[in-house]
């Protein structure tokens, strides 16, 4: 398990994060979403040891990352895909890890398997790779050691259709087996068919958390009308407080059944009503973040 408890760290004037509290649990896959700049990659950097912390803490298995001895066994780790050392081969950086973690030859191999990588394109310099290809090497890095928990910041990042398929199938299998995953992401959408958790961030601020579930069921209904004009009438006569949605129509906070009778009372023909689901988790994640997104210094003292 991944427990951040209160964890605050600025960067001169800005609060890159600021009291971040959440778990990641064992057998789940947990989504940390917000857009760049929100202070995702900074609270991760700070649960492997590489930032420290102004306050608060974050444990894994109840250890801080740097108190785990030979922690590639315990803590698979992706981070930035460019960071290998661009001059070595992609064998030769999975290589040196597993001398460095006392695993065989044997592991190189199977990981190379495991992300496709063939005998080939392991040879060549990292260096040479595409951004997909590295993101693959960095996924295979982060498993070598058969880590009980992987920490991944942006691992699509760079990888087409058919390597997010995979990765995705391969993190989920991952997560039934009881291992705990944690990946940030700046789109919703990628956390989404994944995450069992989500963890919303914005400016530094956890914004909403809870399991997907629970997050679709706060996302309310979507109604759409033949004329959304005069639908818009009808929600505002019936006090139903509804907000457009870019490609037509409102999101409310109402029942459906509720927008449906404000609707046949005022003769409105819908083409649409149903739970708002993925779209309302988008427009909750807009709202969530809207306000958040702009980096802006820290506030000092008691505002005007
Ligand atoms: N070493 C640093 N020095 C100064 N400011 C930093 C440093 N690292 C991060 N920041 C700032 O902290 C804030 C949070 O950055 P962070 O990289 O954690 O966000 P993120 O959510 O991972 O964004 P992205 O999706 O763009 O990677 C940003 O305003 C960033 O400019």
């Amino acid at each position: 398990m991944i427990r951040v408890d209160r964890l605050s760290k600025t960067y001169g004037p800005y609060r890159a994060v600021d009291d971040v509290s959440f778990v990641a649990e064992p057998g789940r896959v947990t989504g940390f979403l917000g857009p760049n700049g929100a202070g995702k990659s900074t609270t991760m950097r700070v649960m492997v040891g590489l930032t420290p912390p102004d306050s608060g803490s974050a444990t894994i298995g109840g250890l801080r990352y740097a108190d785990i001895p030979n922690p590639g066994r315990h803590v698979g780790v992706l981070l930035d895909a460019s960071a290998q050392h661009a001059g070595r081969s992609g064998r030769e950086v999975l290589h040196l890890a597993a001398m460095t973690m006392g695993l065989p030859e044997s592991r190189v191999d199977e990981m190379l398997r495991l992300v496709s990588l063939d005998e080939k394109e392991a040879k060549r310099r990292v260096g040479a790779y595409s951004l997909g290809m590295r993101q693959r090497l960095g996924i295979a890095h982060a498993l070598l050691g058969d880590p009980s928990v992987l920490i991944l910041d942006e691992p699509a990042n760079g990888l087409d259709p058919a390597g997010i398929h995979w990765m995705r199938g391969l993190l989920r299998d991952y997560a039934s087996r009881g291992g705990t995953v944690l990946l940030s992401s700046h789109l919703l959408h990628e956390v989404e068919v994944i995450a069992d958790d989500m963890v919303v961030i914005g400016r530094g601020k956890i914004v909403a958390q809870g399991t997907k579930a629970e997050l679709l069921r706060s996302a309310g209904t979507l109604v759409r009308a033949e004329d959304d004009a005069l639908l818009g009438k009808a929600l505002a006569g019936a006090d139903i407080t509804a907000t457009p949605i870019a490609d037509g129509g409102f999101r409310t906070e109402v029942d459906p059944v509720v927008v449906g009778r404000a609707a046949a009372t005022n003769g409105v023909v819908l083409t649409e009503l149903r739970p708002a689901e993925s779209a309302g988790l988008e427009q909750l994640f807009l709202e969530l973040t809207s306000d958040t997104q702009r980096e802006q210094p820290v506030q000092e003292g008691p505002q005007a």
